[in-house]
């Protein structure tokens, strides 16, 4: 009897006597220098026995495939493409081996001719022949194998070349090439017994068929032979060399911040793989998985990067988030079955998929309302006849009856995929994707998650997805929250707050990954388009006429997720831009009264243009940097109803009439005010009263009070006869304010009072803004410098009205304030602020 399993002695080999497996793509294997960088990292192993599996150098495969079809197709002019690759290789060899070259150009020499001869044979043929192609695509391994082992050898490495022809024997099925583990095993080990050496360097992608043909593996095919090969060798682990930091978290294409993730389980490499990911094929994994082999994904290029450890279970650690990386996918299709007729009937899915795959359509997705009403799934675009031609077909005679009344098409669609084991189980991963993508304006078409919630995938259309790989990436905290910025008018308050945004920055993106993005900078006459992060350039950028529809397609980029326009211009032009803005999904932030005090109809198109998501922020407009709009609205929104608003709204008017004591000229004030940046930019805007009665009309609608500007009762400080000229001549001609302010202010002092120019409201619609004597106990004489107040009379605050006082002008005041509304707009779009 032999004895129980568990007593055999097995002697299994230590983990230093266990063979470590490389794979080096193309890539590494450019040119000479990329053979010495593949050499030194083989020799900075602590491994005393490597198996190394190489791709053809960087292109050849595409050569030789070319080569063959121009052959095939009994062109004559191969020979250019042919002598073309047989010049790279040689000067490959000259450059590596030098003057112990002689045994590696014959060979080299000997396997040119060889692919001549097939070529002449094809171009004699003229037509494409299956084995002869594959024969030919497969010779730059073998090239590129045996150059490595010389240029190993002549470096002193004990090392031999396997053509894997020899023993890797392969069917090939609908699922690729299958692996003839017990044949191939039995040729590597008698291979093995006659090659004892250390190193081994192995041709990825190339076979054999059982009946001894040679055949390739497919796409990623040495990727898969690595793998073969590690299982074939017992290997303790597999390194796959490219020319990525290992698995990245998007396509770094689309998401040019994508970071490169640690750590993979099998199962979320395979998710990733499938899409985007195209550093590992799914089929790669086959072997390993089955064994349970590391692998390690790491770039030649930069060989001191630990890259992506792929295992049984990702290294979890604190910071492993729930979603590892978001894949997509293009050129896809959805296509819906659709009617009455399916409801309840036994079979509909399987005739559905049944009929796909008679026409040889793989299928991307499957999504199905639980009403059976509908049937949708993606395909590929390529596909999308074949497939809706076998649906009409299959479903004939339902369609005849009325049962099934569509078979729909969606094409330009891609599939973006949210990825990670610890999405399972875990609430609110659905809803921070949707979120994103909700908030980026990107609308779902289709939605699939398996029960093993390891993956969330979304249809959207191809024109979207960029802007909704960006959005979800962000989400998930796998790059920074961006958003893209143009600013109209750099004038004191843009400029003050292109300062404070520069200077902000650093802290938003290091401690809450919040990226504000300055791309764009318009005044009247010129703009500035461009990609740096806080426009510090814009000022020496070259001339560029102002074209606001250019501007916003250019902040609206397709790669960034949101788009905010901050109009700093005190420009009646610009905000009639907003509705059309908002409609389109960019987000506006600014401290210009015009949209909120000008026409009623425009100013509820903006309101309403805000219903697809984008926001509206607008607090600077009254009180500069104080919080008065949010004050109001927070009083109606949790039940409050405005009675009055009274105050002193305007911060040149309160800076100006606390200055005034009849000893010096208005008119040096007025100068000093619009020196300070308090001013409007034409400082009769806040002496007319305009400015002030713009803000009183905010406040009413702000309360629901319908209300435009000619109905407020204003009274204006400047004379009849300096109202039309321009605003230069209006400030060379100010003195003339001051006779009739000298009088009111020696009037005031004669009662004990003093000026202020105060604003009233009420919610019956009574709005008036002027010049008042007040007793000098009144609360609105004891105000300094730019100070407004606002003193809220509300059914809560009725007997002692809710005051909010401070700075109400001012450059850096304001561009705070607009820049306070920029991170509540950024918060709403998921910033963890
Ligand atoms: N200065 C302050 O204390 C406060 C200002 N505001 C508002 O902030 C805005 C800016 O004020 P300031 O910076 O003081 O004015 P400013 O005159 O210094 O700057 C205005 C800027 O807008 C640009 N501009 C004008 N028309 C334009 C157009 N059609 N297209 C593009 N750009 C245009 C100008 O070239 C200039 O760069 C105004 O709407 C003002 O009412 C609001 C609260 C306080
Ligand atoms: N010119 C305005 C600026 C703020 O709106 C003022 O003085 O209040």
């Amino acid at each position: 009897m032999s004895e129980p399993a568990s007593h055999v002695a097995v002697k299994a080999p230590t983990p230093a006597q266990q063979i470590v497996a490389h794979k080096f793509g193309g890539s590494s294997l450019a040119d000479a220098s990329c053979f010495r960088r593949v050499a030194a990292i083989l020799h900075a192993q602590p491994e005393f026995r490597q198996l190394v599996v190489v791709s053809a150098m960087h292109g050849t495969t595409n050569a030789l495939i070319a080569l063959a079809e121009t052959a095939a197709s009994g062109a004559p002019d191969w020979n250019t493409g042919w002598q073309a690759l047989r010049d790279r290789h040689l000067a490959i060899v000259h450059d590596l081996l030098d003057a112990r070259a002689h045994a590696t150009l014959a060979w080299i020499e000997q396997g040119f001719a060889q692919l001549a001869n097939l070529l002449g044979a094809l171009a004699v043929l003229g037509t494409p022949n299956r084995e002869a192609f594959e024969s030919i695509q497969g010779l730059g391994e073998v090239w590129s194998a045996r150059l490595l082992a010389d240029f190993l050898a002549m470096q002193g490495v004990d090392c031999a070349c396997l053509d894997a022809r020899e023993v890797l024997v392969v069917n090939h099925g609908e699922l690729g090439a299958a692996v003839d583990w017990s044949e191939s095993g039995a040729r590597f080990a008698e291979w093995r017994a006659r090659h004892a050496q250390s190193w081994l360097i192995v041709t990825g992608f190339i076979a054999r068929t059982r009946t001894g043909r040679a055949t390739v593996l497919g796409r990623n095919g040495s990727d898969y032979s690595a793998a073969i090969f590690a299982a074939l060798c017992d290997a303790r682990e597999l390194t796959l060399w490219g020319d990525t930091d290992g698995v990245l978290s998007a396509d770094p294409r689309l998401v040019p911040d994508a970071i490169p993730l640690p750590s993979l389980s099998y199962d979320e490499a395979c998710e990733l793989a499938y899409f985007g990911a195209k550093v590992i094929h799914p089929q790669t994994l086959t072997p390993v998985i089955a064994r349970g082999l590391p692998v390690r994904i790491r770039n030649t290029f930069h060989p001191e990067h630990p890259g992506t450890a792929i295992g049984e279970v990702a290294a979890v650690g604190a910071h492993s988030p729930p979603v590892k990386g978001i894949s997509t996918a293009r050129e896809l299709a959805v296509v819906t079955l659709e009617g009455a007729g399916m409801i309840g009937v036994p079979g509909t899915a399987e005739r559905t998929f049944g009929a796909l795959h008679r026409a040889g359509v793989s299928v991307v997705m499957i999504s199905q309302g639980s009403s059976e009403h509908s049937i949708c799934c993606v395909v590929r675009d390529a596909d999308v006849a074949d497939a809706e031609t076998a649906l009409r077909r299959a479903f004939a005679a339902e369609i005849t009856r009325g049962e099934i009344h569509s078979v729909g098409v969606a094409r330009d669609i891609s599939v973006l995929a949210a990825v990670g084991d610890g999405m399972a189980g875990t609430p609110g991963i659905a809803a921070r994707l949707f979120g994103a993508l909700a908030r980026t304006g990107v609308n779902i078409r289709a939605i699939a998650q398996g029960a093993s919630e390891r993956n969330i995938s979304v249809a959207v259309a191809s024109a979207d997805a960029p802007r909704a790989l960006r959005a979800v990436h962000s989400a998930f905290w796998l790059s920074p929250q961006t958003l893209s910025i143009g600013l109209i008018g750099p004038g004191k308050v843009g400029a003050a707050l292109l300062r404070q945004i520069q200077s902000a920055r650093p802290r938003l993106l290091h401690d809450i990954q919040l990226d504000l993005r300055v791309r764009a900078v318009a005044t009247s006459r010129r703009m500035w388009l461009g990609e740096a992060g806080a426009a510090d350039g814009w000022n020496n950028a070259a001339d560029m006429t102002c074209d606001l529809d250019a501007f916003a397609r250019h902040v609206q980029a397709e790669h960034l997720p949101h788009a905010v326009i901050i109009d700093c211009s005190a420009s009646d032009a610009v905000a009639q831009r907003y509705a059309d803005w908002l409609g389109a999904g960019i987000h506006v932030v600014t401290p210009n009264k015009h949209a909120g005090a000008g026409p009623s109809a425009r100013w509820r198109a903006i309101r309403a243009a805000t219903a697809g998501g984008a926001r509206f922020r607008y607090e600077a407009t009254v009180g500069a940097g104080l919080p008065v709009i949010s004050t109001l609205r927070d009083l109606l929104d949790t039940g409050d109803e405005m009675i009055a608003i009274d105050g002193i709204l305007s911060g040149t008017l309160a800076w100006l009439f606390n200055r005034y004591d009849g000893t010096q000229a208005f008119s040096d004030l007025v100068r000093e005010a619009h020196a300070l940046g308090y001013t409007e930019p034409d400082p009769r805007d806040d002496l007319s009263g305009t400015d002030v009665a713009r803000k009183l009309v905010i406040f009413a609608r702000e309360a629901g009070v319908e209300l435009d500007l000619a109905d407020v009762a204003v009274e204006s400080l400047v004379p009849e006869s300096l109202r039309t000229h321009s605003a230069e001549t209006f400030m060379d001609h100010l003195p003339q304010l001051d006779a009739a302010m000298a009088a009111r202010h020696a009037h005031a002092s004669r009662n004990g009072s003093v000026l202020r120019y105060v604003a009233h409201l009420d919610h019956v619609g009574t709005a008036r803004v002027g010049l008042v004597e007040l007793p000098s106990s009144h609360a609105f004489a004891h105000l300094r410098l730019t100070d407004n107040i606002v003193q809220f009379t509300t059914r809560r605050y009725r007997d002692n009205p809710l005051v909010v006082q401070g700075p109400g002008a001012g450059p850096e005041v304001t561009a705070a304030g607009v820049f306070a509304d920029l991170l509540r707009v950024s918060a709403a779009l998921g910033a963890k602020l």
